[in-house]
């Protein structure tokens, strides 16, 4: 197999599927391995690649990207760069992945501001990764067990039925783990128990994190050094404009332009959970690395833009300036406001 691109269009990914005898949702895990060699990870060596198949039959591929000089947790995750590269690219929906290691919490809580989040499947290639998983389903069907023993205990008197109700729920959960786990995906539900997510914040009827968003912006006051700029500081507001930021409400979007004059972009996306959210640089990042020319480095970003809103409760223009000062040091980057 060979390295596949961050993109694979639907067509593509059939012929390629037909190729190997197999369905596109076993060409994922195929695709997983090969696709490693396109992650940064200078930090820890350890590359991750999560291969991911969109509603449109597209697939999309994601990598662990790593920033020397810079605190661990302005690292891009694999499953994180796979979910930018479908927002970047209008994909509304996430089926399923697979993934070379087990996705971590942080992943995972990710993951929940993907409408029916629960649904997605995923496949983790590591044969590691499910060593502890009979035991711990025998331990979980346990406790659970031990739990509805002490309600039942609580409510016997009560009632009767709920006690029965429950035990039913038990086994029937057991059953679904196991029948998911044949085709080799396990849904995300099964990974990450009784979510915090959208549902507890927001209206059901909010877009997601994939879905269209215009968050209807505009650039305040009239913009005085406009040339040359002016494209970038555009492109970052339509970055900005497509921005995920349903709980603070303060989109922000980044243009970059490299030294051969390609643009790239990104805008910042929010979690339920706050602290997973990923910032408006590290997105564009995203497209530089996923467009960016044949895996140069950072320091080939010669211009950046930010674009957010001026009295913003979240602000990204200190960390987006420090973080670029670290990766592209000669990059020129200027804030707009709207
Ligand atoms: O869910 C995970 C867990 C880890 N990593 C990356 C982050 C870091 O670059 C490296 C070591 O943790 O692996 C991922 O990409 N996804
Ligand atoms: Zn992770």
């Amino acid at each position: 197999m060979d390295r596949p691109s961050f993109l694979i269009h639907a067509e593509e990914a059939e012929s390629a599927a037909k190729r190997h005898g197999v369905s596109v949702v076993n060409l994922l895990p195929l695709l997983v391995n090969p696709a490693k060699p396109l992650a940064r990870p200078p930090i820890s060596k350890f590359p991750v690649s999560a291969v991911g198949l969109g509603s449109s039959g597209r697939i999309f591929v994601g990598v662990n990207v790593e920033f020397p000089g810079l605190p661990l947790h302005h690292s891009i995750h694999a499953e994180q760069f796979l979910v930018t590269n479908l927002a970047l690219n209008s994909e509304p929906i996430l089926r399923r992945f697979s993934v070379s290691a087990a996705p971590c919490g942080h992943c995972r809580q990710f993951l929940q501001e993907i409408r029916d989040a629960p649904d997605i499947r995923i496949l983790i290639t590591d044969p590691n990764a499910f060593r502890d998983a009979v035991t711990d389903n025998e331990d979980a069907v346990t406790e659970k067990n031990d739990t509805v023993a002490e309600k039942e205990n609580a409510v016997t008197e009560q009632n009767d039925t709920v006690s029965t109700e429950q035990n039913d729920t038990v086994s029937t959960e057991r059953n679904d783990a196991v029948a998911e786990k044949e085709d080799g995906y396990v849904r995300l539900e099964s990974i990450l128990p009784h979510r915090f997510g959208p549902d507890d914040l927001l209206e059901r009827d909010v877009p997601l994190l994939l879905e269209p968003h215009d968050n209807r912006l505009t650039l305040l006051g009239v913009i005085t050094n406009g040339h040359t700029d002016s494209d970038l500081k555009l492109t970052a507001l339509s970055a900005a404009n497509r921005s995920y930021a349903p709980y603070s409400r303060c989109p922000s979007g980044v243009a970059m332009v490299d030294c051969e004059g390609r643009v790239y972009r990104g805008w910042y996306m929010e979690s339920a959970a706050y602290n997973p959210s990923l910032g408006p640089v590290q997105a564009a990042l995203v497209d530089f690395v996923a467009n960016g020319g044949g895996g140069g480095g950072f320091e080939r970003i010669v211009g950046a833009v930010l674009v957010e809103k001026r009295d913003a409760v979240v602000r990204q223009e200190h960390t987006a300036k420090m973080l670029l000062q670290v990766i592209a040091p000669k990059c020129d980057f200027e804030v707009f406001h709207c």
